[in-house]
């Protein structure tokens, strides 16, 4: 634990406030983007969720930061413990263990785990994963209703989403498909030209199976 974490501890330990936090460290899956990572993966339906039930708390919302705390990411941090709780405004007739609160930068903060560690060892963490190309489509129907340049551009037909795994597996089908995507002639029968066992053999295997039967 860093000074300042034990300091912090220390002082959350004085006020009495032993309690769980679960800090939601929320993620997308395409962690090249620093910019979009956490969004569009169903954080609000489970913020809801969550706030529905009577014992679960969650943070007064944050006017600088677009309602997230973002503590454990940015300089708020040092702000200290007090400024953390004072999100946390409990009602005098309510007792809970349980407070929440999600900021999607979390995810992608290196400094992040670190605090979170030192602050609350006892943190339970959620995170929400989906699937890559669902998330990617989201995102991107989201940044054309915010008429993003980008985004607007680009048809999403003109994009094709190759599942990695059905690549090792069954090559074949997915060239079919590449072919059909990018309207290529003449067809070329790759079931004929590749034969891959369809079970998970080691990298290095396969490749040599591909090399070998385009000789
Ligand atoms: N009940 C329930 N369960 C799971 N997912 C749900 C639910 N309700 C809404 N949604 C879908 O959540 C997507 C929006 O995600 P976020 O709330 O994280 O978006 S945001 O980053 O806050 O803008 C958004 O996904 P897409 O419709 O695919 O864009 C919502 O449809």
């Amino acid at each position: 634990m860093t000074n300042k974490g034990t300091r912090y501890f220390q002082i959350w330990e004085r006020r009495g406030k032993a309690l769980s936090v679960c800090v939601m460290l929320l993620s997308g899956t395409d962690q090249e983007s620093k910019q979009s990572n956490s969004y569009r993966v169903s954080t609000t339906a489970l913020y809801l969720f969550l706030i529905m039930h009577p014992s679960i708390i969650s943070n007064s919302p944050s006017p600088k930061t677009f309602e997230e705390v973002q503590f454990f990411n940015r300089n708020n941090y040092h702000r200290g413990i007090d400024w953390y709780m004072d999100f946390f405004p409990i009602p005098s007739n309510v007792t809970t263990d349980f407070l929440f609160e999600k900021s999607a930068n979390y995810f992608h903060s290196e400094e992040a785990p670190k605090r979170v560690a030192s602050l609350i060892p006892k943190a339970k963490i959620i995170t929400i994963l989906i699937d890559p190309s669902d998330r990617a489509y989201s995102w991107y129907q989201h940044q054309r209703s915010h008429e993003d340049p980008a985004a607007l551009k680009f048809s999403f037909y003109q994009l094709l989403i190759i599942d990695g795994q059905q690549l090792r597996t069954d090559p074949a089908t997915v060239m079919d498909e590449v072919q059909k995507f990018l309207g290529v002639s003449p067809h070329y029968n790759y079931s004929e030209a590749l034969t891959v066992l369809a079970d998970l053999r080691p990298r290095a295997t396969i490749c040599c199976q591909i090399s070998e039967k385009l000789g």
